[in-house]
């Protein structure tokens, strides 16, 4: 891990639970309490660590990666019948790029939507991201087993109840773990001569989800801001993914592990290649109640961009997408961040 010994980012060896399915006799193993003390002290850092030792392959990623390349590098035309419709399905379908050198396809998990949300031109790319959206959903289980199990829930499978619609196999839930995958062009001279000085690649926000495993390529530019409101990089470091919290998870811990804010930073020397990164949402469930459940952190205030407490969560995410569009490319031109999050 020679690049991070740098960092203040914490690692998380997953090494104990990259095998195997989820069981909640898990908790009882003096291995996995250990684990879930280190992955909660880590969240609660900054809300945003690395985890090694996944056990999501590296051919996993690379054929994500190589099949989203695949789709992205098909002529406009051919993308055009995959364009998200609307507001509401944000969570799925192909974004254009809008001036802004970059373009996404999300495709959101529910298995009632696969079919029509995957490109027949690139039958690569179904049964590519479908295992990393196996794999991840597993993985988060157990996640969410620890984060309960660390903040001494009565019930330490309670955070699985809210997200159960994600672990439900049968198709028949409208599940909102979804995937994206997103393309940043190579820029031109020309490109490069019509933006400004501070430019990002990704404009800066929160996600609203509960948790997003995130795998950037070599590209990097990654940032987040830490515990003290300064943004500091986030490497590529090969194999590891950067999970960040999303704006649920912090109303649920009461600020203790804040959903961080982060962004792509246009690297100068980057700015010419190809950037790609993946992402997996895991989002509870429309019905989930949002409450706060631990003693909140000292000083921590809720805040009206988080989920209203006593609420169900339902719309929520939606409506975080859409602050997000409007700041920044309703009333600007897409290639400039003009929003701040003010953060109590
Ligand atoms: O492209 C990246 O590395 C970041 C993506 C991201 O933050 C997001 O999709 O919410
Ligand atoms: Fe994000």
């Amino acid at each position: 891990m020679g690049s991070l010994t740098n960092s203040e980012i914490p690692i998380v060896d997953c090494a104990i639970i990259s095998d195997g399915e989820y069981s909640l006799s898990l908790k009882d193993s003096p291995e996995f309490k250990e684990f879930a003390t280190s992955l909660g002290n880590g969240f609660c850092q900054m809300g945003l660590v690395y985890f090694i030792n996944h056990g999501i392959e590296e051919s996993i990623i690379t054929d994500c990666f190589t099949a989203s390349k695949a789709f992205f590098e098909l002529p406009a035309s051919l993308k055009a019948p995959y364009t998200r419709l609307d507001q509401a399905h944000l969570r799925h379908g192909y974004a254009p790029p809008r001036g802004d050198f970059k373009e996404q396809l999300a495709l959101a998990g529910n298995k009632m939507y696969l079919q029509s949300a995957y490109p027949s031109e690139t039958p690569q790319l179904f049964p590519a991201m479908t295992t990393f959206i196996g794999k991840a959903t597993t993985l988060s289980k157990k996640i969410l087993l620890a984060l309960g199990l660390h903040f001494g829930l009565d019930d330490a499978e309670y955070l699985i109840k809210l997200h159960s619609d994600c672990f439900d196999d049968t198709g028949s839930r409208d599940s909102w773990a979804d995937m994206k995958t997103r393309f940043y062009h190579a820029m031109t001279d020309d490109d490069l001569a019509t933006i400004g000085p501070d430019h990002l690649r990704l404009p800066e926000h929160p996600d609203g989800d509960t948790l997003t495993f995130l795998v950037q390529d070599e590209a990097g530019g990654l940032e987040a801001r830490n515990g003290a409101g300064v943004y500091i990089p986030v490497p590529h470091v090969p194999g590891a993914l950067v999970v960040n919290a999303g704006l649920s998870l912090e109303l649920w811990t009461g600020g203790r592990i804040p959903g961080v804010l982060h962004r792509v930073q246009l690297i100068k020397e980057k700015a010419k290649e190809i950037r790609q990164s993946l992402g997996y949402f895991l989002t509870a469930n429309g019905d989930a109640e949002c409450d706060i459940l631990v003693e909140q952190k000292p000083g921590w205030k809720w805040s009206d961009r988080l989920p209203v407490p006593g609420k169900k969560l339902e719309g929520f995410y939606l409506k975080e997408i859409q602050i997000i569009k409007e700041r920044h490319y309703d009333k600007n031109d897409g290639s400039r961040s003009a929003m701040r999050y003010n953060r109590i």
